[in-house]
């Protein structure tokens, strides 16, 4: 599906991206981790095209990206604080890539209420952005981005400004309904357990270079990802009897 090369990015001398390659295949998901700074974002938007790699090959379904304009890509980079239209309801906020490719108003309609009803939003369909909870507008985010059938979205920390609680609940949605159409995408979080839950397959920014683990045990055998930190840390506050 996409196919990354050789990818190399420098910012003023520094370099972020260093032969950087993998493989997206279609319908997985891929979570990120890696530490701050470590050219997560960067990568992401060097494949959305709102950053040009200074060296490399993109490739989506062997169609070479790099002359093709970010708009024109068929991928879609979502981030953190998801930018709604204030002006434009819940509906129309949808609706609004739809309408930008002139799309019949009958298509429009069902189209919209499908997505609304797969995001559990019907109910605020005619709510105005700033009468949304973070999480239902980062649902409105998601069906803005989905309308439009991306061919592969990209998620920077989607969750992050959410509370524990519904950030789980977001975790779940996004994971049916990924399942559900079949989704692409690349989801990068800071959180480990964030990324296990949601990846097919787990990587690593590390040194410039994106590590993909060939399964769940290879990930958390890897010192460097911090599952076993992490796993260590229960046991032992567990042997501690501290969890009473
Ligand atoms: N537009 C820019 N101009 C100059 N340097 C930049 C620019 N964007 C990013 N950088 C630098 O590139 C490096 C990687 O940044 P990037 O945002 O990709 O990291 P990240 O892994 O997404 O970090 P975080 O987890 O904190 O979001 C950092 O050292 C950052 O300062």
């Amino acid at each position: 599906m996409l196919d990354i090369k050789n990818i190399n990015k420098k910012y003023k001398g520094e370099a972020v991206l260093q032969d950087l390659s993998f493989t997206l295949k279609a319908h997985e998901m891929l979570s990120i981790l890696g530490r701050s700074g470590s050219g997560k974002t960067t990568l992401l938007k060097v494949l959305a095209g709102l950053e040009t790699a200074d060296r490399g090959q993109l490739l989506l379904d062997g169609q070479d990206l790099s002359p093709v304009p970010a708009n024109q890509r068929g991928i879609v980079y979502l981030y953190q604080e998801a930018l709604l239209f204030p002006h434009l309801d819940v509906f129309e906020n949808v609706a609004f890539g739809l309408r930008l490719r002139h799309r019949p108003e009958a298509e429009i309609k069902k189209k919209v209420n499908a997505l609304l009803q797969r995001l559990e939003l019907p109910e605020q369909a005619r709510k105005m952005p700033e009468q949304l909870s973070g999480g239902q507008r980062q649902r409105v985010a998601f069906g803005r981005a989905l309308i439009i059938e991306p061919r592969v979205l990209l998620l920077d920390e989607p969750f992050g400004a959410l509370d524990t609680e519904t950030r789980r609940s977001m975790q779940q949605l996004l994971k049916r309904v990924s399942k559900d159409l079949g989704l692409t995408a690349i989801f990068v979080t800071h959180d480990l357990k964030e990324a296990m839950l949601m990846g097919d397959r787990l990587g690593m920014m590390q040194g410039g270079q994106l590590k993909i683990y060939g399964s769940r045990a290879e990930f958390i055998a890897d010192e460097s990802t911090g599952a076993r930190e992490e796993a260590r840390f229960w046991t032992d506050l567990h042997d501690l009897k501290l969890t009473k």
